[in-house]
């Protein structure tokens, strides 16, 4: 599908992304949290607290990107007008974030549901080993059905707070825990032809291929004067998440029981559909990679595991190591005849893999000090090579 539609009978029957999606990450903008700048809005928090409650209760695992914190902390310091100094900014966010996060806590608690704050900054994700941990700790939370409840690190950064873009990090959260599904709830229904604020016959776009260069040429800039990104912003984490395979949900974030409605197929907002399958543009990565770092030899009864029976690796299949690399490098799976069977990230440097070979886990942590994983590549992060 590569045209972008704008005649709603052509959806009907669309089901959207959203009913089948197993893990969704949800973010929220500035506007809609503190309710243009007012102050935390209560009684939306509650609402979708209320909604993403019902949801974990499904089985279905929901993460929480919001924004807010520097509204909500010049609302709390008494100021009207946004500063310019970047150490006022961070300031205001360290205030408000203590009222954000206290507020999705007791909502969702009140619904029967824990949560958790993960503050992550863009670089957080682009250095391996912290993105593999942050990786891991999320998926634990959403094992346990806890919400995690995710802002920028604003106190540390400040590019971030200057574009205050926090849909590239939902996006990059999305591609982290591989989500199905990227929904972005704002002040408008969803994407229109033009800033319907400024063009008031724009037409609303349902549905189109997420990374369609013609979307970029309809978003413009933030209209609230709170947002910042403004609906380019919403547009590239689209085609972001499209990468991992995940299709994303542009939608008004008042539309009652929004969350619900999508998760039951509704086609409400604009759907941005991702046209690569999530292993597919895994695989993709993984083979994109043309220099491994290192390998990692297995006997016989490992290529079986991984190979017949899709399972992780573990370093009691593994004979040796080749190479120097780090944890969450791209690393190769050989036979012992020295044919690459898989690729995969490694949850260990090699200088521990070498230690943990022939090794069950009960003893990875006398011979490390410490347990990341009990695999040496987790089936999630391994795709199979041999042909
Ligand atoms: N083509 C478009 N369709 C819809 N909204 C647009 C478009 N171009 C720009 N916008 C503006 O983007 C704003 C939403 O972005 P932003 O203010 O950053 O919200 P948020 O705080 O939810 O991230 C809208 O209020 C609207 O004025
Ligand atoms: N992280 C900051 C800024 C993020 C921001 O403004 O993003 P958005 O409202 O989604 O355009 C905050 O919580 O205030």
């Amino acid at each position: 599908m590569s045209d972008v539609v704008t005649d709603a009978s052509l959806i009907s029957s669309f089901e959207g992304p959203l009913k089948k999606a197993r893990r969704i990450v949800v973010k929220v903008g500035s506007s809609l949290v503190t309710n243009e700048g007012r102050g935390l809005d209560e009684q939306a928090i509650g609402q979708w607290s209320q909604e993403l409650a019902a949801l974990v209760k499904e089985g279905r695992e929901l993460i929480m990107v919001s924004s807010g914190a520097i509204a909500e902390g010049m609302k709390r310091l008494g100021w009207v007008v946004r500063p310019k100094e970047v150490n006022e900014l961070q300031a205001a966010a360290a205030v408000g974030q203590m009222g954000l996060v206290q507020m999705y806590e007791r909502k969702l608690r009140e619904c029967g549901v824990r949560s958790a704050q993960v503050l992550l900054t863009h670089a957080d994700l682009s250095d391996r080993e912290r993105y593999l941990n942050a990786r891991s700790t999320l998926l634990t939370l959403l094992k346990l059905g806890v919400v995690p409840v995710i802002n920028e690190n604003d106190t540390v950064v400040n590019d971030e707070i200057k574009f205050g873009d926090n849909d590239t990090l939902g996006a990059l959260v999305a591609n982290l825990v591989e989500a199905d599904a990227l929904v972005i709830l704002t002040d408008q229904k969803g994407l229109f032809t033009a800033d319907p604020r400024r063009n008031p016959s724009a037409q609303f776009v349902h549905q189109a291929r997420a990374g369609d260069p013609q979307l970029e040429v309809m978003a413009g800039g933030a209209g609230s004067g709170i947002g910042t990104g403004g609906m380019i912003t919403k547009i590239l984490a689209a085609k972001r998440a499209a990468g991992s395979g995940a299709s994303t949900v542009i939608a008004w974030g008042q539309e009652p029981n929004v969350l619900q409605r999508l998760c039951q197929g509704e086609p409400i907002g604009t759907c941005l559909m991702a046209n690569t399958g999530k292993s597919q543009a895994r695989k993709r990565w993984m083979a994109d990679h043309l220099k491994l770092l290192g390998a990692v030899v297995v006997d016989d009864g490992a290529v079986g595991k991984l190979v017949g029976e899709g399972k992780s690796l573990l370093p009691i299949g593994m004979t040796s190591v080749v190479g120097d690399f780090s944890r969450g490098d791209v690393i190769a799976v050989r036979s012992a005849e020295g044919r690459e069977v898989a690729r995969g990230l490694a949850n260990y440097a090699s200088s521990e893999a070498r230690l943990l070979c022939r090794k069950s886990s009960v003893e990875f942590e006398r011979l490390l000090g410490y347990v990341a994983e009990h695999e040496m590549i987790h089936r999630d992060n391994l795709v199979l090579t041999r042909a």
